[in-house]
């Protein structure tokens, strides 16, 4: 006999926010792991928590942060709560970026279909470029890669030259207009991302979508922001300051 029953609808499938803040920041200078280090006053961290919170899209973060510290970063997240609508999770990283966003990832629950991946050292990416990923990956994108054009000429060495420490014979200089200086959140369909960090987490890649392009699956690009920019060395963290001090001045917060 056919069940007529009329079933209940199946919950809507989340977005969520992984921020690998694990990290020790070494290219900043001794001090704190970067993610903990003040900018206009208040934990970088607080910011990236804060720019993904404020998205449409994410209603559950989860920061992977340094293992030594996760009960400070719980305490720190605390006094900054996000939203009501959005869940907050804190989970220990690991030695390697990937091996932290992979931490990250198995802290997820089942609900959740699309995974923004966010560096916690890009604290000022701008809310509309993170919804502009989400909605691409929405839309049906399985990978989706935030990214502006190269300013700088580039030029390729040969494998195992040392970074900058020397003269370097130059083997070719590559087509400017055809590069592309990528950012994140880098967004995903969660089932691809998991994939990808399974069978290829342990390989050496600098972000996920480099992951993702190893299952032979298309990943695309949409503009990025200026202000998305990573604080790597001490003179971003300088631009940093005066991004926020200008925000700050115009939108008042
Ligand atoms: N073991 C690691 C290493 C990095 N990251 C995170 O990955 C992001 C991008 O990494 P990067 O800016 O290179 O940070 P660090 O590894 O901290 O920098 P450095 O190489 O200068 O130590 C950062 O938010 C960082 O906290 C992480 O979660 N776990
Ligand atoms: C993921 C990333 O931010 C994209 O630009 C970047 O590749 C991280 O690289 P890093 O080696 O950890 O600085």
């Amino acid at each position: 006999m056919t069940d007529t029953t009329p079933k209940s609808p199946s919950p809507p499938l989340r977005t969520a926010a992984v921020i690998p803040a694990a990290g020790a920041g070494v290219r900043l200078g001794p001090g704190a792991p970067k993610a903990l280090r003040p900018l206009g006053g208040t934990p970088m961290l607080v910011h990236a928590v804060r720019a993904m919170a404020r998205a449409r899209a994410v209603s559950l973060v989860v920061v992977v942060a340094p293992p030594a510290e996760v009960a400070a970063v719980r305490s720190l997240l605390d006094e900054h709560p996000p939203p009501p609508a959005v869940d907050q999770v804190v989970v220990p990283g690991g030695a390697t970026r990937q091996e932290s966003v992979g931490l990250g990832l198995a802290a997820l629950p089942e609900d959740i279909a699309v995974v923004l991946v966010h560096d916690a050292a890009r604290p000022l990416v701008p809310a509309d470029t993170v919804d502009t990923v989400a909605a691409a990956v929405r839309a049906g994108a399985r990978a989706v890669v935030p990214a502006l054009p190269v300013t700088d000429t580039v030029k390729q060495v040969a494998p195992g030259a040392p970074a900058g420490d020397g003269p370097e014979p130059v083997v070719a200089t590559p087509d400017r207009a055809l590069l592309r200086a990528v950012q994140t959140p880098q967004g995903f369909d969660r089932g691809t991302l998991d994939e990808a960090h399974a069978r290829f987490g342990a390989d050496t890649a600098t972000d996920d979508a480099g992951l993702v392009e190893r299952l032979g699956v298309p990943v695309v690009l949409v503009r990025g922001h200026e202000e998305a920019f990573k604080v790597t060395r001490p003179l971003d963290l300088v631009l940093a300051e005066a991004v926020l001090a200008r925000r700050r001045m115009n939108d008042g917060f």
